[in-house]
């Protein structure tokens, strides 16, 4: 049977990409994506944002909500300082499967714990399962309809601190209207918008960067 869009991107960075080396496994997925077969991953220009952010808080716990093929994984971890620790959930097993090759071939497994499971099983679990108190940063890119429902979730489990960093892909395109209203609304957060544009295209899209006030 036909392989799968995920598959595909997979032998591109096998074939593209230096085993150990992240930057080569980005640039071999955004490739891909501009010159064979679009796909859902944050990309170079939003992925430029997700970096400086990445790079100004120095995070030491991370918590990447879709994981998807692993690009935005690799990007983050590939930031990290050696004892820090990025944990990215993705339900999907194909998808996870796929994601663990990329995150290995980018030689970044043991700063990356990437967990089979849906985000609302796995975020009341942070504690218990991974001792984890608080994370520093929150990527969210999985289904849009559920980046409320998991922020809601996150607060009433604890694990965001005065300071930690939401960080929210496709807030215009595909859109996520009422995670917007909240973070922009709420007076526990601070929140502010990175005008950008949908991965290799030209449409307008965006991240919101919005920092828990506790
Ligand atoms: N509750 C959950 N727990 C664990 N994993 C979950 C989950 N909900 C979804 N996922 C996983 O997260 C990814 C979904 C991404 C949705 N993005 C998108 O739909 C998307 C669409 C466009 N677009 O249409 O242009 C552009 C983008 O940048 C996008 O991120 C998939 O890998 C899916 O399996
Ligand atoms: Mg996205």
């Amino acid at each position: 049977t036909r392989s799968t869009r995920p598959q595909r991107l997979l032998k591109a960075v096998q074939k593209n990409a230096t085993r150990g080396d992240p930057q080569s496994v980005i640039s071999a997925i955004d490739h891909f994506c501009r010159h064979s077969e679009w796909a859902m991953n944050i990309g170079d220009e939003k992925g430029t944002i997700l970096d400086s952010v990445v790079n100004e808080l120095n995070p030491e716990k991370v918590l990447e909500l879709g994981t998807y093929c692993g690009y935005s994984t690799v990007r983050i971890a590939r930031l990290l300082p050696p004892g820090a620790r990025l944990i990215t959930l993705e339900f999907n097993g194909d998808y996870a499967a796929i994601a663990r090759q990329v995150i290995t071939w980018a030689g970044l497994e043991d700063r990356v714990q990437l967990v089979e499971g849906a985000s609302e099983d796995w975020i009341p679990r942070m504690k218990e399962h991974f001792g984890i108190e608080t994370f520093d940063l929150v990527f969210l890119d999985h289904w849009k309809d559920r980046y409320l429902p998991d922020t809601k979730l996150m607060e009433d489990c604890g694990l965001l601190r005065k300071g930690t960093v939401l960080l929210a892909d496709n807030v215009i395109c595909p859109g996520v209207p009422d995670y917007l209203q909240y973070v922009r609304n709420s007076l526990s957060y601070k929140s502010c918008y990175f005008k950008s544009h949908l991965e290799y295209t030209k449409a307008e899209d965006g991240l919101e960067k919005s920092v828990f006030l506790g």
